[in-house]
Parts: C-alpha cells; sequence; structure tokens
C-alpha cells in the first residue's frame, strides 16, 4: 500500500501503525462476540443500487440543512471519546477539519479537548453529545457550557444506560485518561486492575435510571433541539416523536454496546417508516464509502455520521487525515450520485436501491 490512502477504508491500517495496542483496540473494538460489529459492514454489501441512465447529472448538487444549519454534504462527524488518545491534537484538529469541509461535527461529552478549546478553536457548526451521569449537576454543567459555546444541538445518548463488554479493553486494562472538562468536578482515573478502567469509570458515573420520564428534565435545562441517539426500533421511534425531541439517530453505537443488535442499515427503514417524516432522522454505523452514504439516504436517512474513519484519519495524518477521510466519502458520494442518476439529494429515492427484503418479496 502506498503512503497516500485511496480509500477511507486505508486509513484503519495506518492508525493501527500509529497507534499504541491498547488505543487502537479501544476505537476498532466492538463488543463481546462483535457479530454486530462486522454486520454493520456486512448488511451494506447486501444492498444493491439500481441507477437511472440518461440523466442530467453534469452539476451534482451534495448541499443540505441538518436542524436548519447548512452543510456541504448529508454527512456528519459522529461524537466519539478521547481523540487525544488518537493524536495529541485532539478534537482541535477534528473540529479544523470538519469547519474545512464544512461539515457539522458531534462532541463527545467524553472530549479530551474542552468544550471552550473546541468552540474557539474554529468555525464549524457543532452538536454537543451528552451522557447523563449519576451526579446530574455535572451532565446539566456540560450542557449549559456548550450553550453558552455556542454549540447548536444536544445529541442525547441513550444507548448506555452502562458500558458494553468491550473484551479487549478487558484484556488490556483500558486505561481512561483524566479529562480536563471534568477538572475539579469529578476523576475519570479509575483503578481497577482486573479490567477495563474506562469500564469501571462507566460504572461508577453513569445514571442506569435515567428514562423516558427525564426527558423533560433535559428539556428544562435546554433550549436547544435534543436529538435521541441509539434508535433501533419503531417503539422507539414513535415514542421519541411522541416525547416531542427534534430528531433522531439511529445507532447501535458503532457496535459498541449490546451485541446480536441487528446492523443499523438495517432497521433504518423501519424506524423511517415510524417517524412518517414528523422529525429528521439521522444514522450512523458501518459507513465506509460513498455508495455507503448513498443506500442510506435512499432508505430515508436525512444525514449520516462518521465515527471510527474520523478516528483513524485523526490517528494516521492529525487534521490533514480527517479532511481527506470527509473528501473522500464526499467524492465517492458525489460519483455514486452521478452514477445513479440523481443530481440532487432529493431525486435519491427508495426506489434506488434493494435489499434483501425486497428480494424477499419478489419471491412471494
Ligand atoms: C472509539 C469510539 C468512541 C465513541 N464514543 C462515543 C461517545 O463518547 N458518545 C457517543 O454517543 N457515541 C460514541 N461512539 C459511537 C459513535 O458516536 C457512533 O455511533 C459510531 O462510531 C458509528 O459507527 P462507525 O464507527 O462504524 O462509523 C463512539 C464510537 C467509537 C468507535
Ligand atoms: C462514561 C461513559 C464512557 C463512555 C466512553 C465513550 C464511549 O461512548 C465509547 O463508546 O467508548
Amino acid at each position: 500500500m502506498g503512503d497516500e490512502p485511496v480509500n477511507v477504508k486505508e486509513y484503519q491500517e495506518m492508525a493501527k501503525q500509529a497507534l499504541p495496542k491498547m488505543y487502537y483496540d479501544y476505537f476498532a473494538g466492538g463488543s463481546e462476540d462483535q457479530h454486530t460489529l462486522r454486520e454493520n459492514n456486512d448488511a451494506f454489501q447486501r444492498i444493491i443500487i439500481q441507477p437511472r441512465i440518461l440523466v442530467d447529472v453534469s452539476k451534482i448538487n451534495m448541499s443540505t440543512t441538518i436542524l436548519g444549519y447548512k452543510t456541504s454534504a448529508p454527512i456528519m462527524i459522529a461524537p466519539t471519546a478521547m481523540h487525544k488518545l488518537a493524536h495529541p491534537g485532539g478534537e482541535i484538529l477534528t473540529a479544523k477539519a470538519a469547519a474545512a469541509c464544512d461539515v457539522i461535527m458531534g462532541l463527545s461529552f467524553m472530549s479530551t479537548c474542552t468544550i471552550e478549546e473546541v468552540a474557539s478553536s474554529c468555525n464549524a457548526v457543532r452538536f454537543f453529545q451528552l451522557y447523563v451521569y449519576k451526579r446530574r449537576e455535572i451532565s446539566a454543567l456540560m450542557v449549559k457550557r456548550a450553550e453558552i459555546n455556542g454549540f447548536k444541538a444536544i445529541l442525547l445518548t441513550a444507548d448506555t444506560p452502562k458500558l458494553g463488554r468491550r473484551e479487549a479493553d478487558i484484556k488490556n486494562k483500558m486505561i481512561a485518561p483524566q479529562l480536563k472538562n471534568f477538572e475539579g468536578l469529578v476523576s475519570t482515573e479509575v483503578d481497577d486492575s482486573e479490567g477495563s478502567n474506562l469500564e469501571a469509570f462507566a460504572s461508577r458515573s453513569l445514571d442506569p435510571s435515567f428514562s423516558w420520564k427525564d426527558i423533560a428534565w433535559l428539556k428544562s435545562i435546554t433550549k436547544l433541539p435534543i436529538l435521541i441517539k441509539g434508535v433501533l426500533t419503531r417503539e422507539d421511534a414513535i415514542k421519541a416523536v411522541e416525547i416531542g425531541v427534534e430528531g433522531i439517530i439511529v445507532s447501535n453505537h458503532g457496535a459498541r454496546q449490546l451485541d446480536y443488535v441487528p446492523a443499523t442499515i438495517a432497521v433504518l427503514e423501519e424506524v423511517v417508516g415510524a417517524v412518517q417524516g414528523r422529525i429528521p432522522v439521522l444514522f450512523d454505523g458501518g459507513i465506509r464509502r460513498g455508495t455507503d452514504v448513498f443506500k442510506a439516504l435512499a432508505l430515508g436517512a436525512h444525514a449520516v455520521m462518521i465515527g471510527r474513519p474520523i478516528v483513524y484519519g485523526l490517528a494516521a495524518k492529525g487534521e490533514y487525515g480527517v479532511r481527506r477521510v470527509i473528501e473522500m466519502l464526499k467524492d465517492e458520494l458525489e460519483l455514486t450520485m452521478a452514477l445513479a442518476g440523481c443530481p440532487t439529494l432529493n431525486d435519491i429515492t427508495r426506489n434506488h436501491v434493494r435489499t434483501q427484503m425486497d428480494n424477499h418479496h419478489c419471491r412471494l
């Protein structure tokens, strides 16, 4: 392989070479048997694109808005924790790459750069991802700081009442660094000589009692729009609409929480059908190609979020690497739209893809 990756997947190997094993395993790993981790990727490969020919594709327009904020493409950076483990520049470099590519960034609650450092580093549009701690006042303070610092939405992660069992982290005795955001509030340094220190910290801090009724609390402390991240079923999608949040994210946390849940792309259509256009449905999990973005859009996602490839780009080549990952996905999406006969995002329809379910119905 030459030094300059030609696709997003090649950044993973570069990141593996660049990182200590403990950190690479943390970023790359899924939970338990990693069944869902494989499925998140494999399920995309079972979806076929049905292109249209003889369409004027001399101009392709990928630009859109997410919650009213302009973006050059329906591609966002997913919130992923602790970017300084990938590169000393951390989330500041990720944010600068987002700004350079004109895409929106999700900042993790567990970021290694502070909310203020990221906010003052560039003019990227940023959403803030929230975990709810047992000490709820800490979560409330983070929401306030995000709001004051110009973050535009809260991504409430709802699939993590406890941390999934990540066996590589247990074997490596994964160490969570002290996070500057929480200085003077809580220490992330927990000594669990038996296994993953991150898991030990999570079980000490996350509030597993947080439930639907507590969305009212979140609404009472912020005016920012709230998106619920981690929806995988029709039932939960309907509840989210009924409770009045501004959006949902179909996500299985990059297959790091409950193993043997479905690939996100396999449930997207069910969730979109339940929501019936009332709120935007974002999507993440396993996107590695522009064709994957196209497939998710065809199945009804308003936009997609990218997790691991961003971290791999950061680990391999810093801000430049993150930029290249986003640019490659955008270039591939643009080419896919042209070759599928879709000059605008609105031209991408359900009929542009064929799923296994469609094949099954055909045979009936
Ligand atoms: C290393 C890593 C850290 C993550 N940290 C967070 C986090 O702090 N908060 C969160 O809501 N999701 C987190 N996620 C999940 C991502 O937001 C996203 O759902 C997932 O990475 C998408 O799948 P992909 O990596 O296949 O693109 C993390 C994922 C990874 C791989
Ligand atoms: C206190 C919660 C720890 C979460 C760690 C970050 C994360 O979401 C991950 O998937 O890893």
